[in-house]
């Protein structure tokens, strides 16, 4: 497996608690399924989301998770299994009657009706007293920081600002739950990271539950309490940023969360035999078993005796240290972060070492 990660990407693991939250559970998934003729989008999902808790679904391209969030607001329906919310069973209760709010990528405001108009117009909808429309539009506002733009129309506003007036439409209903559809996906990086910003104070005042759905790995270690990763629907893995990071439980993981240097083999006596030699492994393993060894860029080094040889292919100078890719000599793509002394030119011969205490060997693919 080729490390697939943009090499300039910066991975920041955030300090979350190294275990799941003790807080009561605000939603169960037991078992939810959904087909599609021949296609499984959903396979027998379990799933806990406490109370307050910030949770990410992620995962590529059609590993379901926009089927588990539409199933979870109702907008779509489970072929199988069941959906709790605070207890009670809500899996065929209309989408309006859950208490949760919906955020989309596709923000759809309409054109014509001024932000707090946009914002009202729900309330107004469901007839709810003109005194109290204006008290939730107002508070929503000030929550997502747009206090002053109330009178001004979509097309006077940039698209981090419209994100965030959908924002203000779903908060204005206090919805226990509020689930997200990509919603940073349409902004430029800057903007994203500063919406990624607002959403992480939004969620600390307000204390929602928020399921995020996101593709961008670096995202949903920015973002969350708990990430999900998907695969084919299901859950590969459920754990904290750093348990994700730090002890994947297949290489899949690995790959998916934060960038990997994997390497594929056989286990041997004397280590990993694989196309780039035998390579020492961080543990005792059963002669003959199949598994990968995974090396973070921060755990390699540049040493003269290092067990793997390779050519620098390229190297990106990045202030405290220049990254280096290396092509191994079985034509494997190595990233690492060179700090000592200056990076070797392109095309210099290399040996790598690795901290084999920081290594990890996985036996599933998946
Ligand atoms: N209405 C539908 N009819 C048929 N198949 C569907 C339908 N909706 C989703 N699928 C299939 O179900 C699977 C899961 O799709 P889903 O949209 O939930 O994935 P996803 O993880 O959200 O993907 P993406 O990141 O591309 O949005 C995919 O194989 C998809 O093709």
């Amino acid at each position: 497996m080729q490390p697939q990660k943009d090499f300039h990407s910066d991975i920041a693991v955030t300090g979350s608690p190294a275990s799941a939250p003790e807080r009561a559970v605000k939603l169960s998934a037991r078992g939810l399924s959904r087909y599609y003729g021949e296609t499984v989008a959903l396979d027998r999902v379990d799933l806990d989301v406490h109370e307050g808790e910030f949770l990410t679904l992620l995962g590529p391209s059609g590993s379901g998770k926009t089927t588990l969030l539409q199933t979870i607001c109702g907008l779509n329906k489970p072929s199988r299994g069941q959906l709790f919310i605070d207890g009670k069973d809500h899996t065929w209760t209309q989408p309006e009657k859950r208490g949760i709010g919906v955020v989309f990528q596709n923000y759809a405001l309409f054109p014509h009706l001024t932000v707090s108009e946009n914002i009202a117009y729900p309330l107004k909808v469901r007839g709810m007293a003109p005194r109290e429309i204006t008290q939730r539009t107002g508070r929503a506002l000030e929550t997502v920081g747009l206090g002053h733009a109330g009178n001004r129309f979509p097309n006077e506003l940039s698209g981090g600002q419209q994100q965030r007036v959908a924002l203000a439409r779903c908060l204005v209903y206090d919805p226990s739950i509020i689930l997200m559809d990509e919603p940073l996906s349409a902004l430029d990086r800057k903007l994203r990271e500063q919406m990624q910003m607002e959403i992480k104070r939004i969620h600390r005042e307000t204390d929602t539950t928020i399921i995020f759905v996101t593709h961008d790995q670096e995202e949903a270690l920015a973002l969350s309490e708990r990430i999900c990763l998907m695969r084919d629907g299901r859950i590969v893995q459920l754990g904290t940023p750093r348990e994700m990071y730090e002890s994947p439980k297949s290489a899949f993981v690995a790959d998916f969360i934060g960038i990997s240097n994997i390497f594929e083999g056989e286990v041997s006596d004397a280590g990993l035999s694989c196309s780039d030699g035998t390579l020492p492994l961080p543990d005792a393993h059963e002669s003959g078993s199949k598994g990968y060894l995974v090396l973070r860029p921060e755990t390699m080094e540049l040493t003269t005796d290092g067990p793997i040889g390779g050519t620098v292919t390229d190297t990106i100078y990045a202030g405290a240290e220049t990254r280096l890719l290396v092509t191994t000599g079985s034509g494997k793509e190595v990233i690492l972060r060179h700090r000592a002394g200056p990076a070797p030119r392109i095309g210099a011969p290399v040996r790598l070492g690795w901290d084999r205490n920081a290594a990890q060997f996985l036996t599933r693919a998946v």
